[in-house]
């Protein structure tokens, strides 16, 4: 019968709590998997139907066809508002829920059985019934360099004054900017493919992309990387995204089954540290999509630091903090992020977010 390879015995006694957006409930224990007669033939899979999007969702289908051969899983890519639209500013949405909302509503109605995600186009309060089924080992979660095709730099520190960065994200723009304000910047929209094709055009005014490593990794396009860049990075530090680099597959609250499945995929390390930042965004933005930089690193076992940042929208001011504390369940990594939270606003966090919130309502379409 099924026999699904459990690398580690954290199912068994993982203090995970399979419902991660509800942070009061007691710690769920995973029990090992056992076939079970009366548990699902076949798993409908949703996603995005972006290049990276579907690769993520073939990824997630692969090790579960893997883990459990008897039941089939099918992928479901679909387009979401957010792909439709690519001509409004990305911050002028206010709620990152355009990516998600058509594949929430088909999990909802069971024509669907988990939605894989990028765990940072997730937004902090997810619909009501929906929960996160697991976050899956992350990827290199830091920013990288791009540079146009054929272009000698590797670094933005040796770009020319007045050399464009393509980037639509206040967060990157803004901490770049700090560092090298004789760079110039400006919006890039679309799929990673067509950023990088915006990139090389012959008639291109882009110097460099600032991306995500994980999505250029998983498209193999890794040779493209010229700089990472973290907190060490030459020139100045750069964080990440919340939840940058993870995986995470969105299930219906309370459904055990599809819950135990996805058991075989959670990563403990990856959960705690995504859980952390996500309460710590959730404190932040109260409604609106903010531009907060972390980076997440294990001292030890059980021993996190996160650094972090929040930029103002024009990316003129900034706050900083970090914190290293145990972190052991999912309630620690709560608690961690909030504390956290406290920390940012202590440092200057709070001028910036009631500007923020002052000048973007919050759109939630459900
Ligand atoms: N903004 C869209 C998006 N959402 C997740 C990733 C990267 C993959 C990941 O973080 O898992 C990207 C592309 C990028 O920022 O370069």
């Amino acid at each position: 019968m099924a026999t699904h390879e459990q690398k580690e015995s954290t199912s068994s006694r993982t203090p995970l709590d399979p419902t991660l957006n509800v942070s009061e409930k007691s710690p769920a224990i995973h029990l090992p998997h056992k076939s079970n007669a009366s548990g699902p033939r076949k798993i409908n899979i949703g996603t995005r139907k972006s290049a990276l999007a579907v690769v993520q969702a073939e990824l997630v289908c692969n090790h579960l066809t893997k883990n459990y051969p008897d039941i089939e899983f099918e992928i479901h890519a679909m387009s979401t508002m957010g792909d439709k639209n690519q001509t409004t500013a990305l911050s002028e949405f206010g709620a990152k829920s355009l990516w998600t909302y058509e594949l929430e509503s088909q999990l909802l109605d069971g024509r669907l059985d988990m939605v894989v995600h990028c765990l940072k186009d997730m937004p902090t309060q997810l619909p009501e019934k929906c929960a996160i089924g697991c976050i899956m080992e992350r990827e290199d979660p830091r920013d990288v360099v791009v540079m146009k095709k054929g272009l000698e730099y590797k670094s933005l520190a040796e770009l020319p004054p007045g050399s464009v960065v393509g980037t639509s994200s206040v967060r990157r723009s803004a901490q770049v900017k700090s560092k090298y304000p004789e760079l110039k910047f400006k919006d890039v929209r679309g799929n990673i493919g067509t950023r990088l094709a915006k990139l090389d055009a012959e008639d291109s005014e882009y110097s460099c992309l600032v991306l995500a490593a994980a999505g250029i990794l998983r498209m193999d396009w890794g040779s493209r990387i010229t700089q990472y860049l973290d907190s060490k990075t030459e020139g100045g530090g750069m964080l990440y995204a919340v939840g940058q680099g993870a995986l995470a597959i969105e299930v219906r609250e309370g459904d055990d089954k599809i819950t135990e499945v996805l058991s075989t995929l959670s990563n403990e390390e990856s959960t705690l540290a995504g859980t952390a930042e996500r309460s710590l965004m959730r404190r932040l933005e109260g409604g609106c999509s903010v531009p907060i930089g972390v980076e997440a690193t294990w001292i030890e076992k059980g021993k996190l630091l996160i650094k972090s940042i929040v930029v103002s929208l024009d990316g003129v001011e900034s706050a900083e903090a970090e914190r290293l504390d145990e972190v052991l369940t999912v309630k620690d990594a709560e608690e961690f992020g909030k504390t956290l939270a406290q920390d940012l606003v202590e440092n200057g966090a709070g001028t910036i977010l009631d500007k923020i919130n002052a000048t973007r309502p919050a759109i939630k379409p459900w």
